[in-house]
């Protein structure tokens, strides 16, 4: 018998992030030359590459933030890219930048109540703090006197909390002890299982190879390598070649 198969068309409406052709600028400079990939329900994909290959302008642009860019960016079907940030936000995207932004002079409470829910689907601080178990203690504490981790605990646990579904994550792990980076590596396979898809930048490979479903590696705004993470071993040279410097 066939296998049942979903012509493309169908099968990009039933995912919630497929991309395709995008490019972007800064100013008159090119960024991005044309990337396409797709992020299925429930997946974990990771963009791997050197520094200024293009993957945090990918999250950028994804997010509606960047003005000079053109392509494709479908979210569950859906054309945005003539939607605002916060529109797209509305529709269960969430992203976390590289530089986290956390308000230093909130306390972690005030931090994560600045969310706004937009959806039923918000997690309640509780299961925020049955996630990230460090946060609990801590949300009297000043932003500002938070670890780097605690900080990034914080900034995923803010968008969980508006609802978000579909996560963009700009390098999760950086700066981070081992063993911050493992509870990290534990959160975010615990949001895979509740069926969230997350989309992250990242460098560690123990880290990528721990959680990713899939690598999508960049080398100057161009998908050079699209693989899934399924045989660690055999694929870990071919991807530290990718961060290798
Ligand atoms: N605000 C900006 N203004 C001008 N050029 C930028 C800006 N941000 C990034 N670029 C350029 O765009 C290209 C892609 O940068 P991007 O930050 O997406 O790379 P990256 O792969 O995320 O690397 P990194 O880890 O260094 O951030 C680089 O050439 C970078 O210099």
């Amino acid at each position: 018998m066939q296998p049942l198969m979903l012509d493309p068309e169908r099968r990009q409406a039933s995912l919630p992030l497929a991309i395709s052709n995008l490019k972007a600028w800064y100013g008159e400079v090119q960024a991005l030359f044309g990337i396409d990939f797709t992020v299925s329900e429930g997946e974990v994909v990771v963009l791997l590459g050197r520094n200024g290959a293009g993957k945090s302008t990918i999250l950028r642009v994804i997010m509606g933030l960047l003005q000079r860019q053109s392509g494709q960016v479908l979210l569950q079907g859906r054309e945005v890219r003539s939607l605002r940030p916060s529109e797209r936000a509305h529709l269960g995207l969430g992203y976390c930048p590289e530089e986290r932004g956390i308000f230093a002079s909130l306390t972690v409470a005030e931090n994560m109540a600045l969310s706004p829910r937009l959806g039923g689907s918000g997690m309640s601080d509780d299961e925020i703090f049955e996630l990230f178990p460090n946060l609990r203690s801590r949300t009297r504490h000043l932003g500002g006197q938070l670890s780097g981790g605690e900080q990034q605990m914080l900034a995923i646990g803010r968008i969980l909390r508006s609802g978000a579904r579909t996560l963009l994550l700009d390098e999760p792990t950086e700066g981070l002890a081992p063993i911050i980076i493992r509870q990290i590596e534990q959160a975010i396979t615990a949001l895979k299982q509740r069926g969230y898809t997350i989309l992250l930048v990242e460098q560690n490979l123990a880290f990528v190879l721990g959680v990713a479903d899939r690598v999508v590696a960049i080398e100057n705004g161009l998908v050079v390598d699209n693989c899934p993470t399924s045989e660690a071993e055999r694929i870990e040279a071919r991807l530290s070649k990718y961060i290798a410097v």
